[in-house]
């Protein structure tokens, strides 16, 4: 079942979620379930809880929102003891969404939105109104939705109304727990962007588990990897753990393509990039070329007034030159922005078999990007996780 629940005041965004000591002993069994885990989350990021089945995830999530009470241990949200409050008021303040949206057949999707905040009794106005809006926020036209019932909807619109229902009361922790796990590849994706840009929006605090390390690297500010009990075996950013696994447990979740992951989890932006000259068309090419003559490539790339790179010229083409570069050189065929994946990149370099590449930032020239530079930054992210530093 998917639940919502609601914060004290409008409009709230994440909180931190501490966990100190935390186990759980199922009655009966004779390890425990979770095993005195600590665990930080950080206020408005998403981390995302990957590991074996039967590891302990969904007991972790829901200990935090006390669908489960802990044996053992201290759960705190924004500071405060989750066993200090009452159960229903506290899952009124943290979003929950579980697989296939876990909505109530019985009723409309409006209602189904409208859960949290009439139980938080807002005026039927505000409740009406907040339903329209998260209905529009997840992609459903409220005049055509609204009325539906779950069984008239498909997976991808269930989960979507599983997210808006969550979302209603604007809590400042949203759980979900493999949300996305029951809907086609195609939908999942749609479904990972708009919780992407939702978040942007948003920044709540969110609690995600799942099978998918792919799905982990794409949604999380941070992924924790559980073994049995929820023994946190490696808990970083995306890049960390692709860069630097902690042990062969996590080199078998990263499975294939670890290399080609880490691209595409590295901007540019956050990158070395290669040292190109950069000049102008009034520069002396003698004095260019000497400047290149040192550098690592064979070319200088020709800026414009507003620094937007327009050509590029070879060392060759300037050794026949005198005087100003003018327009000498070919035309850039290809930019990027900084923005961009390197993997991004690596595909723009090997489509348009352009051996560099200047990268923008707000169409401004800011360095270049060769192979040389894709692999230089391999090395790099590898060597910065190994020294524990972020990559
Ligand atoms: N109510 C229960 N009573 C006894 N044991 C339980 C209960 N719920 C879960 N367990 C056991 O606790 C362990 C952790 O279960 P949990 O559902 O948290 O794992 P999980 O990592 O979420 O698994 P999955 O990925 O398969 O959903 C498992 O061994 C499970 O069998």
């Amino acid at each position: 079942m998917s639940e919502t629940t609601a914060p004290a005041q409008a409009d709230s965004r994440g909180a931190e979620i501490e966990l100190r000591g935390v186990t759980k002993r199922y009655p009966g069994q004779k390890k425990p379930a979770v095993d005195n885990v600590n665990l930080t989350i950080p206020d408005g990021e998403i981390v995302m809880l990957v590991g074996p089945s039967g590891c302990g995830k969904t007991t972790t999530m829901r200990m935090i929102n006390r669908l489960i009470e802990p044996t053992d241990g201290d759960i705190l949200i924004g500071g405060e003891d989750v066993r200090k409050k009452d159960p229903n008021e506290l899952r009124r303040h943290i979003g929950y969404v579980i697989q296939a949206g876990g909505l109530f057949p019985h009723m409309s999707v409006a209602d189904n939105v409208a859960l949290v905040p009439r139980m938080l009794k807002w005026p039927s106005q505000k409740v009406s109104d907040r339903v329209d809006e998260m209905l529009s926020l997840v992609g459903l036209e409220p005049s055509q939705f609204g009325d539906r019932y779950p069984r008239q909807l498909s997976g991808g619109q269930q989960q979507r109304v599983g997210v808006a229902r969550a979302l209603a009361a604007d809590p400042p922790v949203l759980l979900m727990d493999e949300p996305f796990g029951a809907v086609d590849p195609i939908t999942r994706t749609h479904l990972q962007d708009e919780l992407l840009a939702l978040q942007d929006e948003l920044s709540k605090t969110i609690v995600f588990v799942t099978h998918d390390f792919d799905e982990a690297v794409k949604l999380g500010d941070r992924i924790a990897i559980l073994a049995q009990g929820s023994e946190i075996v490696q808990y970083d950013e995306p890049a960390a753990i692709l860069a630097s696994p902690a042990n062969d447990f996590v080199r078998g979740f990263i499975g294939e393509g670890g290399a080609m992951k880490l691209l595409n989890v590295t901007r540019l932006a956050d990158i070395e990039l290669a040292d190109v000259v950069a000049t102008r068309p009034g520069a002396d090419a003698a004095g260019v070329l000497a400047e290149v003559s040192e550098k690592e490539t064979p070319w200088a790339v020709v800026l414009d007034e507003s620094q937007r790179p327009v050509r590029w010229v070879s060392r060759d083409a300037l050794a026949d030159l005198s005087g100003d570069i003018g327009d000498a050189g070919d035309p850039v065929s290809a930019t990027i922005n900084g923005r961009s994946t390197v993997r991004e990149a690596l595909e723009v370099l090997l489509k348009s078999d352009a051996e560099c590449v200047p990268v923008t930032v707000r169409r401004k020239y800011v360095g270049s990007v060769t192979l040389a530079t894709v692999q230089h930054a391999i090395n790099q992210l590898r060597e910065r996780a190994k020294g524990g530093g972020r990559a």
